[in-house]
């Protein structure tokens, strides 16, 4: 039987076999059944399971009160004109738990039969692809219809949905049309986007006034000789003292707790309620200033009452802090995570977040660099060989990466670069969670986080055949993007500050080396800047570095921009070399020359094995 786009057939091997010929099927469908896949959603069930009733629903009603206040009119409207269409009209919030349906009577009760019912969670994680859930991971409108649903209990389903965003693009809730497949009709998605639209609009509305009234009240709140602000809901500023007008220049809407940089400290807070309409819309804070300013290399992120250790430099800029955001999202799902951005914008320290954040943070985090293992060492490298296994094994043999990483998480650095057989061998193990060692005849099963990472595009790879797609979608279940850091200058001054005290080196920075950093692009980015700042205090002898220092950093000019002679190098290969590495391609060169070019007994000299000494030719392009 087929229902809308997709044959059941092509379900039944999906779910069967895993096999999938996505040319047949819409890509946020396909995206979706693998997320579904890797989540272990049973695709045989789909009915309700999780439902809140009582007092649980009544308090999840009144955390949604403003959402419900204002989507429930255009609920009902939009009922009053498909009454009898055999369909149902859904408000759903960002937790995806259905607060209202309205609908014709046969259809609820068709509802009710796999437990499609007002309070009960109607995500991907709870039944599999469905308008609703996928709607809210991909924040744009969709209809599923059938087959396209990855649980059978929706096969006789079809659904469209649209979110309901804030300004800054956050999930507010979901507005869903769902009837009998049979009754499926084209245009309910326009409807569900136009009213989802409405609501949007009506919600902006309200803020403005909110806001105005909060900046009415702050009148009579705000005291000169007390540093305090008004916020909203959010936390954000819209009113605040004198003192704190004059200290931060950019107060208006800043986040309270980026306040913390002006050495402003949250002393006290007291919600706030409109006088017209009595809901919460925001809070009055009193401030202390603080004579220390706080800078730490492990920051906490208090972010909507979640919190999250980052083992680096937050900075301030929205670019980084959103990347952030979709860490902390995703750091405690099993989820598989690609990360993906230009070299040295922290890719592997974005991993690291994940992991310390993840149910895996007491295991093991196993970096690969799979652009950096010879292919014919990759194999062995990852998986691991018994004694005896080849000529040349080792004689207790080796335990592979994924071994090391069990219980913890591996991070595959530039998985771009493995070859097609590896793809193969990889996507097995991922399938599987069990890796056999070469020569080995039982396989040790895995406990295990992924997380990938790329300077390339893999979509771009997938499309020209060098990339399998199967491992793609695999891989790819939660991308994160990490900006240049040419898309976050404002950073830098925070990034020096943390290298300054991270090498124990107390200085201020010229304003004039400042600027030249500033605005110099960063082809290389942090780890170019970190690079720059240890030539800076070289150069300086630990001291503040004077300001002619600037003359001898920007001295040759490569391309569009002005780098200093020893950064040739970097600028050419977009990846600069640290101080050590410097040293130690110095010392592989030194050896070669000594031997003749004898690979083998350079890497006898330099005590190193062979395998090593051909990983560091290759990474150096000697
Ligand atoms: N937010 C940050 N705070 C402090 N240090 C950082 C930050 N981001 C990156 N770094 C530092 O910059 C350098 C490069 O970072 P990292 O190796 O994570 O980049 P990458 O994107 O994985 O690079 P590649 O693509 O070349 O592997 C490292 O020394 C890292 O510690």
């Amino acid at each position: 039987m087929t229902f809308g786009t997709v044959s059941q057939h092509i379900w039944k091997r999906f779910v069967h076999e895993g096999v999938l010929d996505a040319s047949r099927l819409q890509k946020r469908i396909t995206e979706s059944w693998f997320r579904c896949k890797n989540e272990g959603v049973n695709p045989h069930s789909g009915v309700g399971k999780k439902v809140l009733t009582g007092d649980t629903f009544d308090r999840r009603k009144k955390q949604n009160a403003l959402l419900l206040d204002i989507a429930i009119p255009y609920v009902e409207k939009l009922f009053e004109y498909i009454k009898g269409s055999h369909s149902v009209v859904l408000l759903i919030d960002p937790q995806g738990y259905v607060l209202t349906m309205k609908g014709d009577q046969e259809v609820l009760r068709l509802a009710q039969t796999i437990n499609f019912v007002e309070g009960v969670q109607w995500t991907e994680e709870e039944v599999g692809t469905n308008a609703i859930g996928t709607a809210l991971i991909i924040k744009e409108p969709i209809t599923v219809v059938g087959s396209e649903h990855y649980s059978l209990a929706s096969h006789q389903w079809t659904c469209s949905a649209a979110p309901i965003c804030d300004e800054e693009g956050v999930v507010m809730g979901v507005i869903n049309v769902s009837s009998p497949v049979q009754h499926h009709h084209p245009l309910t998605l326009a409807a569900v986007v136009s009213i989802a639209y409405a609501i949007e609009r009506e919600w902006k509305i309200r803020e403005q006034n909110d806001r105005l009234e909060l900046i009415q009240q702050s009148f009579d709140l705000l005291q000169t000789n007390i540093p305090m602000v008004i916020c909203n809901r959010k936390k954000q500023i819209v009113s605040a003292s004198q003192d704190v007008r004059t200290e931060v220049p950019q107060w208006e809407m800043m986040k309270v707790s980026e306040l913390q940089e002006f050495r402003y400290m949250e002393r006290s807070c007291t919600p706030l309620y409109s006088h017209r309409h009595g809901r919460h819309i925001g809070y009055c804070i009193h401030l202390k200033y603080s004579k220390h300013k706080v800078l730490t290399h492990t920051k906490k992120i208090k972010e909507s009452s979640v919190s999250f250790i980052f083992p680096g430099e937050t900075g301030t800029s929205e670019a980084f802090l959103r990347t952030l955001r979709e860490v902390e999202r995703v750091a405690h799902t099993d989820a598989n995570v690609h990360i993906y951005g230009e070299s040295g914008t922290g890719k592997e320290l974005i991993a690291r977040a994940i992991h310390q954040n993840s149910a895996y943070k007491d295991g093991p985090f196993v970096a690969v660099n799979c652009g950096a293992i010879p292919c014919d060492l990759m194999e062995s490298e990852l998986f691991g060989y018994v004694e005896g296994a080849f000529t040349g094994a080792r004689r207790q043999g080796h335990q592979g990466k994924f071994e090391q990483a069990n219980n913890g998480t591996i991070f595959l650095d530039e998985i771009g670069e493995i070859s097609p057989s590896m793809q193969v061998a990889l996507l097995r193990v991922l399938q599987e969670r069990e890796v056999t060692p070469i020569g080995g005849k039982k396989a040790i099963p895995l406990n295990i986080r992924v997380i990938t990472a790329t300077h390339r595009d893999l979509r771009q790879m997938v499309q020209d055949g060098t990339f399998r797609e199967d491992l793609f979608y695999r891989l790819y279940v939660f991308p994160i993007y990490v900006p240049s850091l040419r898309e976050r200058k404002e950073d830098i001054p925070y990034l020096i500050r943390y290298y300054c005290k991270k090498n124990h080196w107390p200085v201020e920075i010229p304003d004039v080396i400042m600027e030249k950093i500033i605005d110099y692009d960063w082809p290389g980015n942090i780890r170019e800047l970190f690079n720059v700042l240890e030539r800076l205090r070289i150069l300086s002898g630990g001291n503040a570095p004077d300001p002619s220092l600037v003359h001898h950093l920007f001295v040759h000019r490569v391309g569009r921009t002005s780098v200093a002679s020893w950064d040739l190098s970097f600028a050419e290969h977009h990846k600069p070399l640290t101080y050590r590495e410097e040293l130690q391609k110095r010392e592989i060169i030194q050896a070669l020359e000594k031997t003749g070019g004898n690979a083998s007994l350079a890497a006898k000299l330099l005590n190193i094995p062979r395998s090593t000494f051909y990983r560091r030719l290759q990474k150096y392009q000697l």
